[in-house]
């Protein structure tokens, strides 16, 4: 029997295409009562991992398991794990309801959660129509409704935003949210962190097969420091009086400008000038959680030591096939090419939303 746990581990998962290496040594855990998302660019491995995890694909190397056990030995599946993969389809002629019967039979659940389950996903007043003229977002509603049959535990959802309106992300966003406060484990995947950021507490945040960063959405955010680029007339100079004074996080930039992480454009105003060193000008960079996540999963950007220095903790080449980068960037502390942060595994859920009505947007009834 499988531990009931709600969680989700995959170890040193891969998987082999011929030539092609689709997944390679992965390995992260999903804890019940949060909502990871699984991030990576298009071809990063994303679908491919989610099938070995539901037993669509055999792994060459490695497991996944939900409650313990690998899917193929969780009893009723369906009463465990709900799934919506990519493409889906539908039989064009058969109403919403039928389709979910069709499907409940199958599981050995009674007809009655059929019109349960389109309730929760607001499509109660479609249940009669035919599932060939519904709207992209009626069919999303749809695959998520049959993956409720079975009320299970944990939630594998592949792209769910794709090709949904702000409206319709945002119902997602709160049903997800509202499902994971009830304790339940949901993993969702995209090639979008701006389209899951306000979902999700963990990322798992994948590239050409392998992890690049696994652990709290906070910890990625919190690594995102600001940092001011300085234009002075010596910028070796600049440097050196900074780290003088303790500012340590001082890198120079491609076009010749000086990186200072730590500090804020008065103070290094005030010391250029106690030093006798001209500024032509200061730009102040905030924090960009879009820009790591290109780092991390492009592999464009990798650390470079600052001036006399080593980079700080967490800054630094990968260690994994990531080029090489303009100076001055690099993985954020937390970084783990092959596994969870320190600490970071298993943190608790952090729940902020409440659940709103479930019958508005992503392309409802019309
Ligand atoms: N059945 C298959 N046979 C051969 N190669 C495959 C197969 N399935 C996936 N691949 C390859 O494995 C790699 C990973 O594909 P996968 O679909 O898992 O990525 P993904 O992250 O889900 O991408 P997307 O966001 O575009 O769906 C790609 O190079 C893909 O071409």
């Amino acid at each position: 029997m499988h531990d009931g746990s709600g969680r989700i581990v995959v170890q040193n998962l891969g998987k082999q295409f011929g030539p092609v290496n689709a997944v390679q040594n992965l390995s992260f855990t999903v804890e019940p009562g949060s909502v990871t998302g699984f991030l990576g660019p298009n071809g990063a491995g994303k679908t491919t991992t989610l099938r070995m995890l539901l037993g669509l694909v055999t792994p060459t190397t490695g497991t996944a398991t939900i409650n313990g056990r690998p899917h193929d030995q969780l009893g009723n599946p369906a009463r465990v794990v709900g799934s919506v993969l990519e493409n889906e389809g539908f039989h064009p002629s058969r109403t919403a309801r039928n389709h979910l019967r069709v499907y409940a039979a199958a599981i050995g659940v009674p007809d009655q959660r059929a019109d349960e389950v389109l309730g929760l996903v607001g499509l109660g007043a479609a249940a009669d129509r035919k599932a060939g003229g519904f709207s992209l977002g009626m069919r999303q509603r749809l695959a998520l409704a049959t993956a409720l049959l079975g009320n299970p535990q944990v939630l594998v959802l592949d792209e769910p935003t794709n090709g949904l309106d702000p409206e319709g992300i945002l119902w997602l966003r709160n049903f997800l949210r509202g499902y994971a406060q009830q304790g339940r484990t949901v993993l969702v995947s995209s090639h979008l962190l701006n389209e899951v950021e306000q979902t999700i507490d963990q990322v798992v945040i994948i590239s050409q097969g392998m992890t690049r960063y696994y652990g709290s959405l906070d910890q990625l955010r919190k690594s995102q420091q600001s940092r001011v680029l300085v234009q002075p007339a010596d910028a070796a100079g600049l440097a050196k009086a900074l780290q003088e004074n303790g500012i340590t996080q001082v890198s120079p930039t491609p076009d010749g400008r000086v990186a200072v992480g730590g500090s804020s454009v008065q103070q290094i105003g005030d010391l250029a000038a106690k030093a006798g060193i001209a500024v032509y000008g200061m730009q102040e960079e905030t924090a960009d959680l879009e820009r790591m996540f290109f780092q991390l999963t492009q592999g464009q950007y990798a650390g470079a030591p600052a001036y006399g220095q080593a980079p700080p903790p967490g800054y630094g080449a990968p260690q994994q096939q990531v080029p090489q980068a303009p100076p001055g960037y690099g993985p954020p502390p937390g970084y783990a090419p092959q596994g969870p942060p320190p600490g970071q595994q298993g943190a608790p859920p952090q729940q902020q939303q409440q659940p709103q009505q479930q019958n508005e947007g992503w392309g409802g009834p019309r």
